[in-house]
This record gives C-alpha cells, structure tokens and sequence, in this order.
C-alpha cells in the first residue's frame, strides 16, 4: 500500500482551487475537520447520493427510503448503547499535551515498522494490539506502547497518562434551558441507523413491508473525532447513507454475506478495478454486532474504510422495545417447513450497510484525479484532469463559443436552452479556447462544445472528449443525445 502525500495534498489544493471542498468558515481560520462543498462540490455529493438512491431505493423493490430528524429523543442513545459505549480509548502525551486515539497512535507504528522491512514485526504489534483492544484492556495497551517505544509526534517522547475512553457524542441542550438538568440535553446523532431503527414499525405498517425488507436514509452524522487531520475522510459533521435490512432470526449469516457481496458490486460499478478495494472483517466487533466488515479502498493515505457491513442482529430493536416498552415486532405468516406452521411473532435481525458520503466523495475524487505532462519537442505543457465517470461529473457539458460576436453567442445560447433542462451545462465565452478547455479538465466536464464560423455554414459543432482531448464535428442536433447516452 503506497501511501502518496504529495498526491493527497495536491488533491486538497486542487479541491479548493476549483470549488469543490473549502475548510469551514475559512475566513475565520476554519474549523477542525468540519467541511463545506463549493458550487462544484455539491454538484459532485449529490450526484453521488443519487447514484446511491436510485442503486438502493429505486432499483429494489423491497427497500424504502426514510428522512428522520437528527435530533432524536436522548433515551434512544441509551437504548443503543452510544451513552455507554461510544467511545474510543484515547492517550495524552504528558510533554506535548497532544491526545491521540490509541488504535491510531500504534497503526502509525505499524506502519512504521512496514516501511523499514520489518514485516513480521508490524504484523505482531497489531495483532497484539486488537487482542487488547477486543479486551478493553487499557493497562495492556498502555504497556504496549511503552515497550514498542511509540513516541508522541511532537515531544518524541513516550511519557503518556493512562488510556481512557472518550465519548464521541456532541450535546447540546434542547428547548428552554432552566437548570442543569439532564433532561434538557440532547445529543447530535452519531450514525443515522437509530432514526431508522425507531420508525421501524411506521415505515413496516403504513408501507405493508413484508420481511426480508430493508429502511435507506442519507442524512448528516456527528461525532466529536479526536484525531481529524485527514480532509473529508475524518470530519466532525459528515455524511451517511445506510440501509437497514430487516430480516428473519437465524438468516442473518445469510444475508451478511448478500450485502458484502451486493455492496462490493456496486463498488467495481463505479469504474473503479478490483484492485483497489479489499475486505477488511472487524476482530473488535461493535457492541451490537454479530459479523463486521469494512470495505476498504486504496486512497492515497493507503488502504482505509470507505463503507461498513455490519450484522446488529436484534440489539437495537429489541433495546428499543425494552427501553420504550412498545412492542417492536413482526407478525411473519409465512410457513416455517420445520414445524408446518408460521413462523409467528419475533424482533427482526438487521444487517446493515453504511457508507459515508464524503469518503465516497474523496474515493472518487482520488480516482479521478490526473497530473498529465504534455510537453512536445516545440512546447512545455501538462494539465490536470479529472476523470469522473460522466455521471458524477458537476457539469456534463461546456458550451463555447469560439469568439464572442459574429452571432456565435446566439448559436451556443439555443444549444444550451435545448440541452440545461436535460443536465447540467456551462457556459462560458471568456479567454482562449485552450483555457476554457483546461478549466473544464479541471472540474472534470466530460464534454465540451465549441461553436465556430463553420457552425453557422453546417450546423455543427466540434465536441472535445476530455479523457481523449480528441476532437470530431458533430451536427447541433446530436449533441444532447450524445451526453444523455454518457451519462
Ligand atoms: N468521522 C467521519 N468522517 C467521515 N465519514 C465517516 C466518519 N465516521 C464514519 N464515517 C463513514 O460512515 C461509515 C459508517 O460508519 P462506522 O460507524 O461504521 O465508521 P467507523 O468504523 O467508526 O469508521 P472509523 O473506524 O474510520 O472511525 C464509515 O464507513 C465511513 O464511511
């Protein structure tokens, strides 16, 4: 796994160069690993979320979407153990007063150790390290770091306190604030699953679903990271799309194995080659799961979690229903062959899928990114392209007038008029042609359109293929055709 900075960086600069991704409030310094999208950004976020939609909701007919509040009443993250048990054991550096998430602090090492040819014992030290962790055995991991000699990065020393857990909850305090009592704190959902787990009877009745069924919902999440140096792949607020999939007890083996499989397609379908992408299956599992996995893909920070698959078995309905004390479950009338008879009333198990947003953003952006040289014997030239399929492209389509007068204006004006009610077009007349073509790379616009003198004479236009740059004459009225069939 070639970790790449340089490139990871440049991707960063080029991403706020061009409108994609500003840091937060920026005017003010920004905001630790909180995020805005710019025009193109957006564009680029929600093409995502409606290729996910439509991949998930649209294309199964079992599967409804939802929309839930992020505020959800308090007891639902004591139900689901996110008061408890939704932390991470973190360590201070007595000399730097720096905090580090232990699992992270002893990866770095491991890394370390990689890079300098000494597999066997990078291997060891994570070994040991999950063996710990799946303990909650903090002494054990303190002790750990102490004899592989971790230094902090900034003392470089290894003087550290002892390992202790962090909530990752944000609160805050919800309708009129009178006194300090707990009541009135609330907390910003960390993942959007519970908004899901709690409407499911709504959704199940009033949408007649028949188990196996699953729940999507995109929506933001929030959690208080304590180490959030890592662009869009580790932020304070981001986003999920997650789809619940309610099914019977004793399936649930079953189903994990459809949706790894299932969501690993959808992978390889975004264009991206296996190669990329690995399995990784949790040793420290959650505490409401059975099964776990990430689906990792190779950024340029190396090999990281894009989406998990998790099996939560009945753990949250059935806290839910405990902690509520409404009965949360289903009728099934289907025939159990093993007694003859239905299968009766039981809390549904759950396999889940959830993916960030914004790490799919920053996969596809890595992927999509190009530095290309090109420099002839006469000239020294190069670009920076960004390859998105079309279908994530922010703008699908540049219209370009050669010059600004002779009428060319008003035959790319109709062009645009027939085709931005389709996709979404741009138009520009501004500089050169060979800057225009540039700026389009940049964003990563599939197709551009140039009206020239000729144009008038034939009505046709010359497109440019930004993967290619090559160029071809096409009639007028072929070029909405041609991007709707890309696209
Ligand atoms: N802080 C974050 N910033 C951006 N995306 C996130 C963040 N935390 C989680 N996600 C996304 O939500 C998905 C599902 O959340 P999940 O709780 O499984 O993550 P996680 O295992 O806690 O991630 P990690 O181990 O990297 O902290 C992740 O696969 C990831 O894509």
């Amino acid at each position: 796994m070639a970790t790449d900075n340089n490139r990871f960086q440049a991707i960063i600069s080029h991403c706020k160069e061009y409108g994609f991704i500003f840091p937060s409030s920026e005017i003010y310094d920004g905001l630790g690993a909180v995020y805005d999208y710019g025009q193109w950004g957006s564009e680029l976020k929600k093409n995502i979320k409606d290729h996910w939609w439509k991949s998930m909701v649209q294309m199964h007919e079992n599967i409804v979407g939802i929309d839930a509040a992020i505020f959800m009443h308090p007891t639902t993250w004591k139900a689901s153990g996110h008061v408890d048990n939704f932390s991470d054991p973190m360590i201070d550096n007595k000399d730097s007063n720096k905090r580090y998430r232990v699992d992270h602090l002893i990866e770095a090492k491991a890394d370390e150790l990689e890079k300098e040819g000494q597999q066997e014992q990078s291997e060891i030290l994570l070994k040991e390290m999950d063996t710990l962790l799946a303990a909650n055995d903090f002494d054990g991991l303190k002790t750990l770091i102490e004899n592989n000699k971790i230094n902090c990065s900034v003392s470089n020393t290894c003087n550290w306190t002892d390992v202790r857990q962090f909530n990752l909850m944000f609160s805050t305090e919800f309708g009129a604030v009178s006194s300090e009592e707990e009541e009135n704190k609330i907390y910003l959902r960390p993942e959007t699953a519970q908004g899901i787990f709690v409407n499911f009877l709504n959704v199940q009745k009033t949408g007649r679903m028949k188990i196996p069924f699953g729940i999507a919902q995109i929506g933001k999440a929030f959690r208080n990271e304590i180490v959030a140096r890592q662009f869009i792949f580790r932020m304070r607020e981001f986003e999920q799309m997650e789809m619940q999939f309610f099914i019977r007890p004793g399936t649930q083996k079953q189903w994990y194995e459809h949706w790894k499989a299932e969501r690993m397609k959808w992978h390889l379908g975004l264009g991206i080659p296996a190669e990329k992408y690995r399995f990784h299956d949790h040793v420290k599992l959650a505490h409401y799961a059975d099964a776990a996995c990430d689906i990792e893909y190779d950024f340029p920070i190396g090999f990281k979690e894009v989406e998990g698959i998790h099996s939560r078995t009945d753990f949250d309905l059935k806290n839910h229903q405990e902690y509520s004390k409404k009965k949360l479950q289903y009728f099934d009338n289907d025939i159990d062959p093993a007694t003859g008879k239905p299968f009766g009333n039981y809390i549904p198990y759950v396999v889940e899928t959830s993916i960030g947003v914004d790490r799919t953003v920053m996969m596809i952006l890595s992927e999509a990114y190009e530095e290309q040289d090109l420099s002839t014997d006469e000239k020294k030239d190069s670009r920076v392209v960004l390859k998105f399929p079309a279908r994530f492209a922010p703008i699908k389509l540049a219209i370009l007038p050669l010059v600004k007068k002779d009428g060319l204006p008003e035959i790319a004006r109709t062009i645009m008029e027939d085709c931005m009610g389709h996709f979404r077009c741009f138009y520009e007349e501004k500089d050169t042609i060979g800057k225009r073509y540039r700026r389009m790379d940049a964003i990563g616009t599939p197709f551009c359109v140039t009206v020239d003198h000729q144009s008038k004479e034939d009505n046709t236009v010359t497109i440019r293929y930004r993967d290619t740059m090559l160029q071809e004459r096409i009639p007028i009225d072929k070029i909405r055709e041609i991007v709707l069939k890309a696209i």
